[in-house]
């Protein structure tokens, strides 16, 4: 089956990748054009505009960045609308809120098209390694026809059921992940702080209770400066918000969360949007005495 892949950037590169090189047939396209040639020397074919890829493709997959890309790619100009119809499937595994979600769902479920979420755990390392975790919810049928894509983008798949459950699972994964690492900052600025060497901390925390992947992955990098962006820390701001808009609705007060996102939208302002998320840090790490 032709597979179209809308958006490449460092999620979408990899999972595109890895569907080019399991022997599916791919059509990409990605808004700065350029970004296709690496995967057009793969075997890709590119599409012009969202929606020529739409013409070629019966399954469309999308992983782009935020709620504002993921409404202008399908309701623009030369957009997914333009040419969904009956039998052709939209699957969009960028991360967003369950109302983007839905909007999008019901513009194509009207158009005769089945759609499905499916936004993934996992960063740019297991995406490259087809290790990613999906999160899907729509179309049953439509998850049943992607299983052999999603087999070779991930480890392991949940269908979660109506549209928005996909978006809300994966909100509050990045809640935790976005506390965590804040949590994370302050105990290695206060380790140093107070006499500790912190790559001791590192090899403290491994061995006990909260060892997680996340610390041992991101833990030797930071102490280095080291934030080259796997998870851009604007993203990772983006799904703060957006789960504590989640938290709003649901009137679910969340006063780490909270500080967590005041801490990611100083990094922003401060320029650091495009570093990975782990440079959260060096805001923590500005505190004077
Ligand atoms: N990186 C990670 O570790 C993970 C990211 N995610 C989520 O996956 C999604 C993609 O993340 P990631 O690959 O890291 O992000 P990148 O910033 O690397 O890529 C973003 C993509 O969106 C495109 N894009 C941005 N704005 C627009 C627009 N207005 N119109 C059309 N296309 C647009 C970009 O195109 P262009 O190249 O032209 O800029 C690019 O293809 C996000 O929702 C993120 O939250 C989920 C799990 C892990
Ligand atoms: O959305 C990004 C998730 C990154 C991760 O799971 O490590």
């Amino acid at each position: 089956m032709e597979v179209g892949f809308l958006g490449l950037g460092i999620m979408g590169k990899a999972m595109a990748t890895n569907l080019i090189k399991s022997g599916f047939k791919v059509t990409v396209w990605n808004r700065t054009l350029s970004k296709c040639n690496e995967l057009v020397e793969l075997g890709a074919s590119i599409g012009e505009t969202p929606a020529a890829v739409v013409k070629k493709c019966k399954l469309i997959i999308a992983m782009l960045s935020d709620p504002a890309a993921t409404l202008l790619v399908v309701f623009d100009k030369d957009g997914v609308l333009e040419e969904i119809c009956s039998g052709k499937g939209y699957i969009d595994m960028s991360t967003v809120d369950p109302e983007t979600s839905t909007k999008i769902s019901q513009a194509i479920t009207a158009k005769g098209g089945s759609f499905l979420e499916a936004p993934v755990s996992g960063s740019k390392q297991p995406a490259e390694a087809g290790q990613l975790v999906i999160l899907a919810a729509g179309h049953k049928a439509l998850y049943d026809l992607a299983i052999p894509a999603f087999d070779v983008m991930g480890k392991k798949s949940f269908f979660l059921g109506e549209i928005g459950n996909g978006a809300k699972m994966k909100l509050v994964v990045n809640m935790i992940m976005g506390s965590m690492m804040n949590a994370f900052s302050e105990g290695l600025v206060l380790a140093e702080r107070s006499g500790l060497n912190p790559s001791n901390l590192l090899d403290v925390l491994d061995l006990g209770g909260i060892a997680n992947p996340m610390f041992r992955g991101k833990g030797p990098g930071m102490l280095k400066g080291n934030h080259s962006p796997a998870f851009p820390l604007k993203h990772q701001q983006k799904d703060m918000r957006l789960a504590l808009a989640l938290g709003d609705e649901n009137a679910v007060s969340m006063p780490v969360a909270a500080a967590a996102n005041e801490a990611f939208k100083k990094a922003r302002s401060m320029g650091l949007g495009d570093l990975d998320f782990s440079a959260v840090y060096e805001i923590v790490k500005m505190q004077k005495d």
